[in-house]
């Protein structure tokens, strides 16, 4: 049963003790399992339902505390693997995150058999030889790369539903900011997005208020940021 806990901005989420609890796709829940999630951390108890909810949302967490692995559940429960369409976008700062997102989202959703493509510079969707001949599901990208793509058109937008940024921070920070809105402009709408950053700045902040409704913020709780308990 969910709780509601009440401190500071996280007010009014509603906070999940158990994976059992979020009653997850069960093929989903298997591969959680098998990679030894036995509990969900402190963020993953707030985050994942928020995400799941198709509510926009903000997460602000310390490296380490689960955010990665928040997101690849939230979108594997989100997104529907019997569609041969892209349905989610996840943008990460750098080639090596964008990696490890896109392992992430592809070992936890091995039992869902989701097709998640890697969409960085020198892998390009439509001229690659390592590019599966499915449609994927989620692109994991960087953000100049997913733009072209949009741009170019090898990148169907049509049933987008999520627009999620892995380091919102670093990649707002690193001259992304103007591309944004062109970006998000490809995009059809409604669009869920969802920003995840090691630290709330003034961008995402800036960014938030002109481009999200009613976010849910989902702060770190300073006495419970660890998951040796998890
Ligand atoms: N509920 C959980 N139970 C046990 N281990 C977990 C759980 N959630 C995540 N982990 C593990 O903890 C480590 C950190 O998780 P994750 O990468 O999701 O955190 P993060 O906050 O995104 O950190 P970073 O910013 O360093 O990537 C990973 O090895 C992951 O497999």
């Amino acid at each position: 049963m969910s709780q509601q806990r009440h401190f500071g901005p996280n007010r009014g989420v509603s906070t999940y003790h158990t994976f059992e609890e979020m009653r997850l796709n069960s093929n989903l829940f298997q591969s959680i399992r098998e990679h030894g999630f036995n509990h969900p951390t402190d963020i993953q108890k707030g985050a994942i339902m928020s995400i799941t909810s198709g509510k926009d949302v903000i997460v602000q967490a310390a490296s380490g505390t689960g955010k990665t692995s928040a997101l690849a559940i939230s979108i594997l429960q989100r997104i529907n693997t019997d569609m041969p369409q892209t349905q989610a976008l996840v943008l990460s700062p750098t080639h090596g995150l964008a990696m490890q997102m896109r392992e992430m989202i592809a070992g936890l959703g091995h039992y869902k058999n989701v097709q998640v493509q890697l969409c960085v510079e020198g892998i390009n969707m439509g001229n690659n030889s390592h590019m599966s001949e499915q449609v994927p599901h989620v692109i994991s990208g960087t953000p100049g790369q997913v733009y072209n793509m949009l741009r170019q058109g090898t990148l169907r937008a049509e049933v987008i539903e999520m627009l999620v940024l892995d380091g919102a921070d670093y990649i707002f920070d690193h001259g992304f900011i103007d591309r944004f809105q062109d970006l998000y402009n490809y995009l059809p709408s409604p669009l869920q997005l969802v920003f995840m950053s090691n630290y709330l700045t003034d961008d995402i902040l800036g960014i938030a208020e002109t481009t999200m409704k009613n976010p849910v913020r989902i702060l770190e709780d300073p006495g419970e940021d660890d998951y040796s308990n998890a």
